[in-house]
């Protein structure tokens, strides 16, 4: 029961929360001022009506109605609903079709030639900055007020400033709500860091319905409902496999504000859904990380198109970071998002990220000379804690020695010949076939939504689980192992490499820690927590700890590998500088490993698809004269205009020093053309060390530098 507070700062509270004034008294008038037995009047329906105090149980069914912010079919200038109105939200079933037999209301389909509601405008104009204190006095009022609803708005800045504490929405968090105000369908495409779940979550602050959150992984709802109870919402997920009746039948009886739902669950609970969508109501169908949606995406998730049977009388609100125009177009049509869909579209440039690229072997014998950076950065900035944590750092050392025995099962796998393109490719005699099962095993192509070995939890208001601190805690870095410095995480192609970089870098003193989806979860909601709590300097990870992770001080993303997409690629960078600080992004190519993403269970289409993502991935990384944050808001269909970031090692450095390899060139055009006075191609190659073998696979490529030389020497004989 929670302990007795005073009548008028629950009744505050309560209509804070959206209850009718009426329906408030008389609960409280019922039970007196006890929250969880108010509420339980106010959402059970059975609260009585005014006049009827006393008569618990007994009056009316009376249900909340919301005091502010009923969505209505409405342009800009919709009107509020008069408070104490009660309107009927149509039941669920109205919109939402049976699982199997989701049928497309005629019409509904949005236009896929995208208007966009926003103008990217300058680039260079930081994503998703914040407005009200960038504008002036004239553009500020315009932000506020330009849809004259501002009682609207007065409402959304009392919650922002009591929950959140902001000061000010962005304005793509505000038009997303405006969009809302007006019950239309919104797609939000937002860079990385920008603010995208506000927009979802300040719905439910300004109505006693629910707000429905769809989203890939239990460590992201999981995140995302720890950070929300901190923030006084209460919130709760629910996973796939993890029928805990008790927190989703209180889910489902309207007893949290958000809940986060993965896709498969949400097709078992369409039965209760329908009966909440008719007491106390969905505010709104948020589906997150929508690029999910699309099998042109970077990360599609089949669960996710099954998510079209959504229909909405219910607005349906869809967010990412990272959808080229063809995923947009994808996600509309798969979503079967209405014609007048809401468009929001801002930069996809973040201005505070410092992109550059380095080739290196990417293998073991280069760590030393990678890694020599970071490991001296972290060590020279908490020298003076050095002995506090020796005897930590050994701890953490034995436990990742252990880590790789396990990571010698990995040995067996036969991985290694194509991943890495030298060793074993001559003794391997595996079938194609099966080497390609053997690397999807290996990598994390994408990961299921049971990242995690949490039940389904529920996060009430301001309850903080005891072993962990919250991620916004964690964000201020004053105590943290990390110093100023801030975590890194580095990226690797395989799961293999994540053991294998995190050995050697808690080897040289750092708190790293591996991630992958094959590793014990509980090792991985450990390691989660760490790396929120700034106990830990670097995480290695494969593409399973990326989407939606919000810390705020994450100040270097070192990709050790090619990744398998742009998308994927800024996605993960994106998890840098969040709090809007220098951060650097680091990608290490070697152009004679093979690309991890090797094509298996695929269409013929989504093979081609994903080989046209390594090609840009390639194309990123070769390029020596475009600014690299320019190739990548282009990629997601932005123009950047002239100017580059002037950050990047292109736009620091220029492009590479020319030489002139003109005499070169024409002895090697002669022996092409087998011109050269009888030496043909292979008796160049022959000369050339580790090309003698007569083996040609891919990685077995001759050093061009040594073929150059050679040909150099061959150019001075002559
Ligand atoms: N109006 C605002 N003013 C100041 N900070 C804000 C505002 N809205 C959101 N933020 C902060 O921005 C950070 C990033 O928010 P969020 O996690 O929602 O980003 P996102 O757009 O979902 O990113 P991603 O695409 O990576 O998931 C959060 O820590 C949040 O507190
Ligand atoms: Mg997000």
């Amino acid at each position: 029961m929670d302990p007795d507070v005073s009548a008028d700062g629950l009744i505050a509270e309560l209509l804070d929360m959206g209850f009718d004034f009426d329906a408030i008294s008389a609960a409280v008038g019922a039970v007196g001022p006890r929250r969880a037995e108010v509420l339980e009047l106010l959402l059970g329906g059975s609260a009585p009506r005014a006049g009827q105090e006393g008569r618990r149980g007994g009056g009316v069914p009376c249900r909340p109605a919301p005091s502010a912010a009923r969505p209505r079919p409405a342009g800009k200038g919709a009107k509020l609903p008069n408070p104490r109105g009660r309107l009927r939200q149509s039941s669920i079933t109205d919109h939402v079709g049976s699982a199997t037999g989701g049928r497309k209301e005629s019409g509904r389909e949005a236009s896929t030639s995208l208007p966009c509601s926003s103008a990217p405008g300058d680039p260079r104009v930081p994503v998703g900055a914040d407005f009200c204190s960038k504008l002036g006095p004239q553009s500020r009022s315009l932000v506020e007020n330009s849809t004259g609803e501002s009682d609207q708005m007065d409402r959304v800045s009392a919650v922002l400033q009591k929950h959140f504490g902001f000061s000010c929405l962005k304005s793509f968090q505000k038009e997303v709500l405006d969009a809302w105000f007006a019950h239309r369908d919104c797609l939000v495409l937002a860079a990385t860091g920008s603010g995208k779940s506000l927009c979802f979550q300040i719905p439910a602050l300004l109505t006693a319905k629910i707000v429905v959150v769809i989203s890939p992984l239990i460590s992201l709802m999981h995140d995302q409902c720890l950070k929300l109870a901190n923030h006084g919402i209460s919130a709760c997920f629910l996973g796939s496999g993890q029928p805990d009746s008790r927190v989703e039948g209180k889910a489902m009886a309207g007893m949290y504000k958000i809940v986060y739902v993965c896709p498969e669950t949400i097709l078992r609970l369409m039965e209760p859904l329908k009966k909440l969508a008719e007491k106390p109501g969905i505010a709104l169908f948020a589906i997150d990380e929508v690029h999910c949606v699309s099998k042109w995406g970077h990360d599609f998730r089949p669960d996710y198109s099954k998510l079209k049977f959504l229909k909405h009388d219910i607005p349906l609100m869809a967010l990412t970071a990272t959808a080229t125009i063809p995923v947009r177009e994808d996600i509309i049509k798969s979503l079967k998002m209405s014609k007048d869909t809401t468009i929001v579209l801002t930069s996809f440039f973040r201005p505070n990220l410092r992109f550059s690229v380095k080739h290196s072997k990417t293998s073991v014998s280069s760590y030393g000379k990678d890694f020599q950076e970071l490991i001296g950065t972290y060590n020279a900035s908490r020298k003076g804690q050095q002995i506090i944590h020796e005897n930590d750092t050994d701890s953490e050392r034995s436990s990742y020695e252990s880590w790789n025995d396990s990571a010698s099962d990995y040995e067996d796998e036969n991985v290694d010949s194509a991943s890495h393109g030298d060793k074993n490719v001559g003794k391997t005699k595996t079938s194609m076939s099966v080497v390609k099962e053997n690397i999807e095993n290996e990598l994390d192509l994408y990961q299921g939504v049971d990242d995690f070995d949490v039940s389904c939890g529920e996060f009430l208001e301001c309850s903080r689980p005891e072993s962990s601190k919250s991620p916004a805690q964690s964000n201020q870095t004053s105590s943290s192992e990390c110093g100023d410095q801030g975590p890194t995480i580095v990226y690797v192609p395989t799961r293999k490499e994540t053991v294998e970089v995190a050995n050697f870098l808690c080897k040289s003193g750092l708190r790293a820690a591996a991630y992958n989806a094959k590793m014990p979860k509980s090792h991985l909601r450990q390691v989660h927590q760490q790396f929120h709590c700034n106990d830990l300097e670097v995480v290695v990870a494969t593409i399973a700890f990326g989407m939606g992770i919000d810390k705020s001080n994450v100040r270097r993303i070192i990709h050790y590998g090619l990744p398998q997409s742009l998308e994927a690629y800024y996605q993960e960078a994106g998890r840098a500088g969040r709090d809007g600080k220098l951060s650097d992004c680091t990608l290490y190519c070697n152009f004679f490993r093979a690309p991890t993403l090797l094509p298996n269970k695929r269409s013929e289409e989504q093979t081609k698809a994903a080989y046209r993502m390594l090609r840009d991935c390639f194309h990123y990384s070769l390029n020596t004269s475009t600014c690299r944050a320019k190739i990548l808001v282009k990629y997601f269909g932005e123009d950047f205009g002239h100017d580059g970031c002037r950050m990047c090692d292109i736009c620091t450095n220029g492009p590479p020093q020319m030489h002139d390899f003109k005499e070169e060139a024409i002895v090697f055009m002669n022996v092409l053309q087998g011109r050269s006075g009888g030496e043909t191609e292979d008796m160049i190659y022959s000369s050339v060390p580790h090309y003698s073998s007569g083996r040609r696979g891919f990685g077995d490529v001759p050093n061009f530098r040594m073929v150059v030389s050679h040909i150099r020497e061959k150019v001075c004989c002559n």
